[in-house]
């Protein structure tokens, strides 16, 4: 299975998105974060700087719910039990994955805050 096509790679890629779409409501909330990003930008219309900034912090929203699901799903198909180590590891990606959605949150505030006139513009329309 090693040295694949960039072509079949970026496949693999895609049904890693797909897996975790269907799988888990939490990428599915994630995925909610990334839309509203995007209707942001498009609304508010800021500076290439911002597009780069939502763009980067929605990648990491993604990339690390990603990795969560991953993570949780390799734990449960090796010990279904309940064990503390189980708990440390899940806990720790959960506070990986709260670290980057506080930043969005931050990132998000910030651009509002910064294009507040064009926001409150485009709302009384
Ligand atoms: N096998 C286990 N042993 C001990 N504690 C566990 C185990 N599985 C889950 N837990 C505890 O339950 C919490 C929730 O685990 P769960 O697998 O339900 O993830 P989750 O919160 O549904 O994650 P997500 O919402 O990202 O899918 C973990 O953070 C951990 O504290």
């Amino acid at each position: 299975m090693k040295n694949r096509s960039l072509i079949a790679r970026t496949g693999f890629a895609f049904a890693g998105w797909r897996t975790a779409f269907q799988r888990e409501r939490s990428f599915r909330a994630h995925v909610g974060i990334v839309i509203f990003g995007a209707v942001l930008l498009l609304i508010v219309r800021p500076e290439p700087i911002w597009w780069a900034i939502v763009a980067l912090i929605c990648a990491l929203v993604v990339a690390i719910e990603l990795v969560n699901s991953a993570i949780e799903a390799l734990c449960d198909m090796l010990h279904p039990g309940i064990h503390p180590e189980i708990k440390a590891v899940k806990d720790m990606v959960s506070g990986a994955v709260l670290a980057v959605t506080l930043a969005a949150i931050v990132v998000a505030a910030a651009l509002i805050y910064a294009h507040w006139h064009v926001v409150m513009g485009k709302l009384a329309l």
